[in-house]
Order: structure tokens, then C-alpha cells, then sequence
């Protein structure tokens, strides 16, 4: 009952880590709204929420995250009217597609940078509000560089670059906000199929093989656990500007930086 009365908003939701996210935040008695572009899975993912917790404790919003005026109208505006409040922000929705590379950017990072923002404006003391948390994915693609996919990889990058940025920014700015980063290695979701696909992977596609070897060396983690990390970065107030990281080897731990000398 940890998050009694608190409202969460999900982004990708309807599926895969988001929904993992979801039920997690739902068994800690939160609100939540669930936001996903694909209204069928969205649909069912609300009746069998309904069905396990009752009604009235989740939304299903049908939304591109990359139109950004449904996400500010749709999606955040909507879940603060519908729930009363916002206190939780996870910016989820992430795509695999170096085909349509610049879709690949818009919804992987500058939704993420968008979703951050709204969370702001619905949370942030700067605004007159009460104070949260934001929580941006990224993964462990960030750290090796995958060969695979490179715009992919650039996002994840750019995901936690903006993340610390802001986190620090939200000290500076006495914003109330905890804003983290996760980044979690191969997960078995439906994206992680993709790898098979000409039409996500584009060229890099002739790859595959490797990338499948990729993943028998380091293992495939399974959502509830990196729904388990999320549920640490929104519970812990001591966490700001961390990069959680999860992988099979190690589970969930942090990465650090060196502190930059003069
Ligand atoms: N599965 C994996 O191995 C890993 C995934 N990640 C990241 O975790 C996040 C979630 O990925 P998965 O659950 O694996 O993917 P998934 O494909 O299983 O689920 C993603 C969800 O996002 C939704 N979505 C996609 N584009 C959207 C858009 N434009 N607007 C709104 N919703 C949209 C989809 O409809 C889907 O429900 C992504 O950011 C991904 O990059 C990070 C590391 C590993
Ligand atoms: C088509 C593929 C689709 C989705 C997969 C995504 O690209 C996903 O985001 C990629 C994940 C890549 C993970 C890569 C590496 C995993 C590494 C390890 O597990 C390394 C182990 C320990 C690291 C120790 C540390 O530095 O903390």
C-alpha cells in the first residue's frame, strides 16, 4: 500500500516492461494511467487490469507520444483531471526501427524529453505543484554501443544525458522532482522479436545472428524485474540523477561516474 493515493502516468504502457510497470505500481494501490498508441492492446490491457484489481484504479488513453499535442491534452491534462493529481512519470514507449530512423529518434528520445517536461508542468513546485518523480528508459544498448543499432543506441545515449541534466537542473531549480534514469539489458517483450525484422532492423538486419549471440552470452531478463527497479527508483527519495542499470549478471545495481577533476 506503499503508493496509496499516488497517481502514475505510463507511457507503452499496454504491453511488455510498461505493463510490467503497471501492475507493479497497481499491487502498491497507485492510480494509473496507461498511455500506448495501440488501441487493441490498450483495450484488453484495461479489462484484465480491471478484472485483477477493479475498476476505477486504471485509464486506458490511446495516444502517439509523438504528437505532442495529444500528449500534453490526451494523456497528462486527462490523468490529471480523471485522477485528481500526477506524482509518478514513466517515460517508457520505445521503438526499434533504424529503417525509419528518424521516427526511431522522435519516439525514443524527444517524446522523452516532451513526457518530461508535461511531468514537470503537472509536478514541479515551479509550477505550484506538489513534487514526484520521473523515471526515463533507456538501456544498456547506452553502454555497448550495439553495432545493431546505432540510432537506436544514439537515443539511449541522448535518454540519459538528458535525464542528469535535468536531474540536476530539478536541485538547482528546488523543482521537488526526482528525475532517474533505467537501463535495463535484453528484456523478453515483444521488441526484442524485432531483431528478426527487415522492416525494424533495416540493413542491419543481415546481423542478426550476431546480435542473437549477443544475447545468449549476456541473458534476457524478464519484465517483472525491471518493473522492480522502477518501483525502487519511485520509492527511494534519496535517488536523483541515478542510472539504474539491470542486468542478468549483476541485477540491479548503479553505474557511477567519476567525478571530473579540474
Ligand atoms: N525489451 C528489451 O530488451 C529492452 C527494452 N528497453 C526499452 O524499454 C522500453 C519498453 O520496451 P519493451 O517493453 O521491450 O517494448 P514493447 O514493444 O514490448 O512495448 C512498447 C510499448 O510502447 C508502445 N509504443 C510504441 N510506440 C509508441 C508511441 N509512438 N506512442 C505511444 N506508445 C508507443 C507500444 O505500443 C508498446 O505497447 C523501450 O523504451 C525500450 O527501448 C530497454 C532495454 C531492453
Ligand atoms: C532488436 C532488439 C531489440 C531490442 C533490444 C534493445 O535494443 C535493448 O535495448 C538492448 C539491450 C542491450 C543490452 C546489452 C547488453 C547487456 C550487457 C550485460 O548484461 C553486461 C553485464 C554486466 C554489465 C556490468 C555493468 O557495467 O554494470
Amino acid at each position: 500500500m506503499a503508493l496509496m493515493g499516488r497517481v502514475a502516468l505510463v507511457t507503452g504502457g499496454a504491453q511488455g516492461i510498461g505493463r510490467a510497470a503497471v501492475e507493479a505500481l497497481m499491487r502498491s494501490a497507485a492510480k494509473v494511467s496507461v498511455v500506448d498508441v495501440n488501441q487493441d492492446c490498450g483495450d484488453a490491457c484495461k479489462s484484465e487490469l480491471d478484472a485483477e484489481f477493479g475498476g476505477g484504479s486504471c485509464a486506458f488513453i490511446q495516444c502517439d507520444v509523438t504528437d505532442g499535442d495529444a500528449l500534453r491534452a490526451d494523456a497528462f491534462q486527462k490523468t490529471a483531471d480523471m485522477f485528481g493529481r500526477l506524482d509518478i512519470v514513466i517515460n517508457n514507449a520505445g521503438i526499434n526501427n533504424e529503417k525509419n530512423w528518424e521516427k526511431t529518434i522522435g519516439v525514443n528520445l524527444t517524446s522523452v524529453i516532451k513526457g518530461t517536461y508535461l511531468g514537470l508542468e503537472h509536478m514541479s513546485r515551479e509550477y505550484g505543484k506538489q513534487g514526484g518523480t520521473i523515471i526515463n528508459v533507456s538501456s544498456m544498448a547506452a553502454f555497448m554501443h550495439s553495432p545493431h543499432q546505432p540510432v537506436y543506441t544514439a537515443t539511449k545515449h541522448g535518454v540519459i544525458g538528458f535525464t542528469r541534466a535535468m536531474a540536476d537542473a530539478s536541485v538547482l531549480g528546488n523543482y521537488g522532482v526526482r528525475i532517474n534514469v533505467l537501463c535495463p539489458a535484453f528484456v523478453d517483450t515483444p521488441l526484442l522479436h524485432s531483431v528478426e525484422e527487415e522492416d525494424n532492423m533495416g540493413k542491419f538486419v543481415k546481423f542478426k545472428e550476431d546480435f542473437k549471440r549477443t544475447m545468449d552470452k549476456f541473458g534476457v531478463l524478464q519484465p517483472s524485474l525491471i518493473a522492480d527497479g522502477m518501483m525502487r527508483l519511485i520509492t527511494d527519495a534519496a535517488l536523483n540523477g541515478a542510472v539504474m542499470k539491470i542486468t542478468c549478471s549483476k541485477g540491479i545495481h548503479f553505474h557511477t561516474y567519476e567525478p571530473m577533476s579540474a
